[in-house]
């Protein structure tokens, strides 16, 4: 694990210690207060009493003082045992004490810990990690993930997820038990059984464009026919077009190998991994392995019984069987699709990555391609994981994009990657509208806004949207899921008729409060990558995180801790050590001959320092053909090396030159943003030692509100298994440096000059900066505020959106009992 955390704990523990102080000082004025009112009522006790009064009272106030500094020091301990304990949630239930849990004799073979709170924690350095690692991220939500320990949880739409990529509640139950180094608590069994239950037990199947309910069980198929609401829906089979109807004919009987699926695949594996390492172990005596599920490798068969329903009533029977308890599983049946067919494959040139197949086989297993939702980080390549998706699915296939520079994007990729006609891939934004091929299969790139926005539109834009409507679409791909409000996919999904819906996204999504919907309209989350280990095997960049700590001058300070929240925030920013820090950093890796991007969402502060320090800046205003200029010549000269940027660089720019960020101005505490910009660097940069290494900078001034953003803002990359250090002494570092000489603020009369000017300043000039808004890009309501302070903007739900609360699982639970799908309403969490 990092040794950041302790530095950010340092930071706390100051901040601590100085608020604690506060009671001390007013101690004595309460005292002497107090001894006054005393003096007043006992007016004739005068001489007499004195001298035993003042005694007394010096006693008391002695005591008092004493047992003030007693109580702050107990305070202060509770503090810190409450901090341990929620460590080790032990706060929340006594149960949860881990010093009970029971070691299992062979422990050190096994990988994993399970808590009885639903915990599980991983060894990364486990020899069977890998196929743990698949195990774990099928059936549990990754917490946190730093290089040597991971812990994950335990929820119901984990184990919702699980059960849709085919893991039975028997192979989670017992693929757990053998990883396990202590014995699973009965609770957690208990657990997964109730969560798992009824999950899977009912599929709604697309096959040769007919839908129908499928189900191992008998019974199960009994009481759906049967019910008041679905009967009338039931189609009976026809003995003489189908040959394998079951002798009650009412159902239509199919065998399926249960060798044949991901599950069967994943158990095997981490059997053989497992008992492999129990031989190592002397004194094993596990005698639970002859009971394995399917075990032998032997070739097993399920049958599997299903009916026939209308269509047209489709929506309702998934509703009602939602309320029964029964959800149904989609699944498509692509290959016996009768639609046509899309002629398209990956070129011979391309190899998609270990990681990127992965992910592609919890989609497609048991030869149909299921709905949900894959989770890779920035740069990683989710457009042609979703391109792979698509090209083997071979059916008409519309691409959902947050923007229209990603349409662009998306069109490219697929022209680079598959070899796919040209003329089958059409263009839907709000400017360019390209003809849809009246027949055959086509791929529709196109906005999520463009789809779901209910204004008037063009005759050509109507055209098209009834063209979309109209089509029976093999495929959904949602780009940056995490991005667009669930209202807005909702629209989408009732306008958009596909068989197959894939989401990608570089991190689990929370959404205000529709979340939970998501998951239902789109699908469970299929895989999740771990950005340390991409990193490790050269997919992604080694960045190195580093923190600044810019000191305030003595003059801004002052002028900080007096004025107004705007100016506050000007002053952080343009604070003259924080300027003269962005100047030398951006010297020394020019003069290593880096690609620089420094962001700003503050445009006065950005247009001060670009203009200080000459170099290039784009931020909303600038005009699309001046920000192509810039970009070119970034990419392919040394004429610019370094790009000043507002947030609209936060996303949508594609830049994989760029190998330095400076962050000198940001969003408050949004996880997002610092994500998003981290992810601007995450592309591979070169084979060679150290060639691989990019470098994110955080500039903050030290002592201000900008700290406490920081720290925020880190938590997720922290989580992912960042290591933030600390460069606390760059002034110093500046002084010694021949080298590189910093020309800015080199006086007071230019600190002076530049702290008059944001005296005068308008207070608007501290506000971030209000993109204007293209007609295609997905904004919500709330990411149009003004800038203000909010609790909302503290967590970077001002875009839209936020970082799911890990480790804040209560809140999350909190929020989710109100809007809960009714999946979930019984389930007592
Ligand atoms: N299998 C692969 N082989 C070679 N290059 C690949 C492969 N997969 C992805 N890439 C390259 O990696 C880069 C990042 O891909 P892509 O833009 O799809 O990432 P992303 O995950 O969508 O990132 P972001 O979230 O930043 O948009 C691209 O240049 C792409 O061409």
């Amino acid at each position: 694990m990092s040794d950041q955390p302790d530095e950010n704990n340092d930071l706390l523990n100051n901040n601590t210690d100085t608020t604690a102080q506060e009671p001390n000082n007013t101690q004595p004025e309460e005292g002497s207060s107090k001894k006054k009112r005393k003096r007043d009522r006992s007016g004739e006790e005068k001489d007499k009493k004195k001298k035993k009064r003042d005694k007394d009272r010096t006693g008391d106030k002695k005591k008092k003082k004493s047992s003030s500094k007693s109580d702050m020091s107990d305070s202060l301990k509770r503090i810190a045992t409450d901090a341990v304990k929620d460590i080790f949630n032990q706060n929340k239930e006594k149960q949860f004490d881990y010093v009970n849990l029971i070691l299992k004799a062979d422990h050190a073979m096994r990988p994993i810990w399970v808590t009885p709170d639903k915990h599980i924690f991983l060894e990364t350095f486990s020899p069977i990690y890998a196929q743990a690692y698949d195990f774990l991220v099928a059936i549990a939500e990754p917490l946190s993930r730093p290089e040597n320990i991971h812990e994950y949880v335990l929820t119901d739409y984990s184990l919702y997820a699980a059960v849709s990529i085919g893991l039975s509640t028997e192979q989670i139950v017992k693929v757990l038990e053998k990883l396990s180094k202590v014995e699973l608590e009965k609770s957690v069994e208990t657990y997964i059984r109730d969560a798992t239950g009824n999950y899977g037990k009912v599929k709604l199947i697309l096959q040769k464009n007919e839908f129908f309910v499928e189900s191992q069980s008998i019974k199960v198929l009994e009481q759906l026919m049967n019910d008041s609401e679905i009967k009338g829906a039931v189609k009976v089979p026809d003995p003489v077009q189908n040959s394998n109807v079951d002798p009650s004919g009412r159902f239509l009987v199919r065998m399926q190998s249960t060798t044949d699926t991901d599950s069967y695949r994943l158990a095997q594996e981490v059997k053989a991994l497992t008992v492999a390492a129990e031989k190592n172990a002397s004194n094993v005596q596990d005698g639970d392995d002859e009971d394995e599920e399917n075990g032998d490798g032997q070739e097993d068969k399920i049958k599997m019984y299903s009916f026939g329903i209308v269509a047209e009533k489709v929506g309702k029977i998934k509703e009602r069987c939602i309320k029964l308890d029964l959800p149904v599983l989609e699944e498509y049946d692509f290959r016996n699709d009768k639609n046509t067919k899309l002629d398209i494959d990956l070129r011979p040139t391309t190899t998609i990555r270990s990681y990127q197949e992965r992910s592609l086989s919890k989609m497609f297993g048991n030869a149909r391609a299921r709905s949900g939702i894959i989770v890779l980080p920035c740069g990683a390549g989710k457009t042609l994981t979703g391109i792979t998706a698509a090209s083997t699915i071979k059916r008409s296939t519309l691409v959902l994009c947050i923007n229209a520079v990603s349409v662009e994007q998306w069109k490219n990729q697929f022209k680079l990657w598959t070899n796919v006609d040209e003329s089958r891939i059409v263009c839907f934004t709000s400017t360019v509208k390209e003809k849809l091929p009246l027949t055959g299969a086509s791929i529709i790139i196109t906005t999520y806004n463009m789809i779901s926005h209910n204004r008037k539109r063009s005759i050509e834009g109507q055209r098209i949207m009834q063209q979309i409507s109209e089509r029976e679409w093999g495929m959904m791909l949602l780009d940056e899921v995490h991005v667009v409000p669930a209202e807005t996919f909702r629209r989408v999904i009732e306008v958009v008729k596909a068989h197959c819906k894939l989401g990608l996204t570089a991190t689990l999504l929370r959404e205000d409060n529709l979340t939970d919907d998501l998951y239902f309209l789109i699908g469970p989350k299929l895989y999740e990558a771990n950005w340390l280990d991409l990193q490790k095997k050269g997919h992604l960049a080694t960045v190195h995180c580093v923190e600044v700590w810019c000191p305030m001058t003595p003059e801004f300070y002052r002028e900080y801790l007096t004025t107004n929240h705007n100016k506050r925030q000007l002053l952080y920013v343009m604070n003259p050590n924080k300027f003269r820090a962005c100047e030398y950093l951006l010297k020394y890796h020019e003069a290593r001959g880096d690609k620089i991007i420094v962001f700003a969402d503050n445009i006065f502060a950005l247009e001060e320092y670009a203009r200080e320090l000459k170099r290039a800046f784009i931020f909303g205003d600038t005009s699309q053909a001046e920000r192509i200029e810039i970009f070119k010549k970034f990419r392919t000269t040394t004429q610019i090396n370094t790009i000043f940027i507002s947030k609209v660089g936060d996303t949508a720019i594609d830049l994989p030159e760029a190998t330095v960020i400076l962050q000198i101005s940001s969003h408050f505490g949004s996880r997002r943003q610092e994500a998003q910009r981290l992810g601007r660097i995450l592309r591979p940069k070169g084979q060679g030692k150290g060639q691989n290494s990019a470098y994110f900078y955080s500039l903050v001034s030290l002592d201000t509100a900008e700290m406490f953003f920081s720290s925020r803002r880190q938590q997720f990359l922290i989580n992912q298994g960042y290591a933030f250090r600390v460069l606390a002494n760059i002034d110093e570092q500046i002084r010694n440096d021949k080298d590189i000489i910093v020309e800015s603020f080199k006086g007071k009369a230019q600190e002076l000059t530049m702290l008059a000017k944001i005296k005068a300043a308008d207070d608007t000039k501290g506000v971030l900066e209000k993109v204007k808004q293209d007609p295609d890009e997905v904004v919500s309501q709330k990411s149009r505020s003004n800038g203000a302070l909010t609790l909302g903007g503290l967590s970077g739900g001002e875009s839209g959106l936020m970082y799911q609360e890990y480790g804040n699982a209560s809140r999350a639970k909190k929020g989710a009992s109100t809007s809960k799908h009714p999946l979930f309403k019984n389930r007592n969490k």
